[in-house]
């Protein structure tokens, strides 16, 4: 045995990094066992946000925003550009930049918080012992206090549509076209089938978003999934609700797949095919068969609410738990646990994690919807406010979509914000950083804003809750 650490973490991810990082400030020896290979082949930190997910996503978000705007919306503003052109592997290579510097920002921050990295695979055996398998095949054990389980998720493969990183891809390949296609297909109307179908509708594709489900964005307020199909639909972007993959036929370059709705058996081909539905937890050859470390009936590692498994001192964060998949979440997780193993009393709000999807208009919520309230039989009051009746807004030539503020009806107090529109995902945080400090509609109604600003939408819509709002006829008048 080489070593022995307070803290070993398996996975440099969003929650693996920020838990080591924070353990080190802690006073902690802590190490770290990542293995992932980035593009330039060395070990690269930041697990599936920073490499395959949330970052490179954004960085081709902006990129074909950006492209759109150029191509659709600059004559508005008296703006004429001439031709305009998309060279995608420019596009892909500043997105790869991004991820190299971040990255290499991660392994930077890991080192100065002296935070021991090792590269290869790392697997808890019984006793909180770690072994790791180096990328040279070498295998050594360390001893740890306390152990970290941050193996993170990967994309759901289904047999009707076999992944082969060519014609028919995951999240991951999509991030790597090297030209638009010109059909595009995406399995799943979820948060990757959209951001992604999004990027490659703005460079032109003709995309056609096949979901099962019949209902569009379950997880979102009524009112906002409506918003968003509508606007997505006259963004050119085809979306079959109700419609069931059966399978998948390669051939010459192409697609053909074959799936069931409605109206019966249907197919339709294309040149490329994203298949986005969903992601499982990583625990494969985590946990050796003597740990005693518990997973539930879903495969996730069993937590309790501190993330604590059913092995003292061992803990589980981020995707590999209960809970959504979000990056956010898995970093709170991790400065919770690192917090606790120090001895402090950190607990976490699971109640307040926001939810973005990145299209454009953006769709953001943060705590409840209307109807889920209603579910649960809480009496609500709603307060809205169009970004059409914004000067900011119109301003910015972006005027779709809206803030929803939903307060309970006996306390004011808020329970909900829910937004589709311009910076959504920024005025979700000004409502959570409010429902925190348990604010009533009220209370948000009577601070001031700044004007001309996207954030008095917020304002308006939580004086709207009380009939008090400005500038809209309030529906409710008091
Ligand atoms: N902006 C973000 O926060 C962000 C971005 C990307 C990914 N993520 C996270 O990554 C995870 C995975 O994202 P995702 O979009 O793959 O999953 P998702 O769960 O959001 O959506 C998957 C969709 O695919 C549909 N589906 C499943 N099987 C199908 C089939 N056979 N045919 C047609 N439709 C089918 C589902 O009904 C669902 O609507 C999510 O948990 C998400 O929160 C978050």
């Amino acid at each position: 045995m080489s070593d022995k650490f307070d803290v070993i973490v398996i996975g440099g991810g969003p929650g693996g990094y920020v838990a080591a990082i924070r353990a080190a400030q802690l006073g902690l020896k802590t190490a770290v066992i990542e293995k992932y290979q980035g593009k330039e082949g060395k070990t690269a930190m930041g697990g599936t946000c920073l490499n395959v997910g949330c970052i490179p996503s954004k960085a081709l978000l902006d990129s074909s925003y950006k492209f759109h705007e150029a191509h659709e919306s600059f004559k508005v503003h008296g703006i004429s550009t001439g031709e305009v052109a998309m060279d995608v592997p420019t596009m892909v290579s500043r997105k790869d930049q991004i991820v190299k510097n971040l990255t290499g920002g991660v392994g930077a921050l890991i080192k100065a918080n002296g935070v021991t990295l090792f590269e290869g695979h790392g697997k808890l055996l019984a006793g909180k012992q770690v072994e790791v398998t180096g990328l040279d095949g070498n295998i050594q054990v360390l001893a740890a206090e306390n152990v970290i389980l941050a193996s993170g998720s990967t994309p759901v493969n289904i047999p009707p549509a076999p992944v082969d990183q060519d014609v028919i891809v995951d999240s991951t390949g999509a991030l790597d076209f090297q030209s638009v296609p010109g059909k595009l297909g995406v399995i799943g109307a979820g948060v990757i089938g959209l951001e992604l179908g999004s990027v490659w509708a703005r460079l032109g594709s003709e995309v056609t978003v096949i979901e099962a489900m019949d209902k569009f964005l379950p997880a979102a307020d009524e009112q906002i999934a409506k918003e968003a199909l509508k606007a997505l639909t006259k963004q050119g972007l085809k979306i079959l609700m109700g419609a069931r993959l059966t399978g998948s036929e390669v051939s010459n370059g192409q697609v053909t797949v074959s799936y069931t709705d409605a109206n019966g058996e249907q197919k339709a081909t294309f040149d490329k095919l994203i298949v986005a539905v969903g992601r499982r937890p990583v625990t494969a050859d985590l946990l050796a068969a003597d740990t005693e470390v518990n997973l539930d009936e879903r495969g996730f590692i069993y937590v309790d609410d501190y993330c604590a498994t059913s092995v003292p001192g061992v803990y589980a964060i981020g995707d590999v738990v209960r809970g959504p998949m979000l990056a956010h979440k898995a970093s709170e997780e991790g400065v919770m646990v690192a917090e606790r193993i120090a001895g402090h009393k950190a607990q976490m709000n699971y109640d307040l994690i926001p939810s973005v999807i990145y299209t454009h208009p953006e769709i953001a919520w943060v705590g409840k919807s209307e109807q889920v309230l209603k579910a649960e039989g809480v009496e609500v009051n709603v307060g809205t406010f169009p970004f059409a009746a914004s000067g900011r807004a119109m301003a910015a030539n972006d005027t779709a979509g809206l803030v929803k503020v939903v307060a309970d009806a006996k306390t004011d107090r808020v329970l909900g914000v829910h937004v589709m529109g311009p910076s959504a995902a920024e005025l979700v945080q000004q409502g959570a950083i409010a429902m925190e400090f348990g604010t009533s509609a009220e209370d948000l109604g009577m601070m001031v804003f700044s004007h001309p600003t996207l954030s008095e939408a917020l304002h308006e819509a939580a004086l709207a809750v009380n009939g008090h709002a400005i500038h809209i006829a309030n529906r409710k008048k008091r």
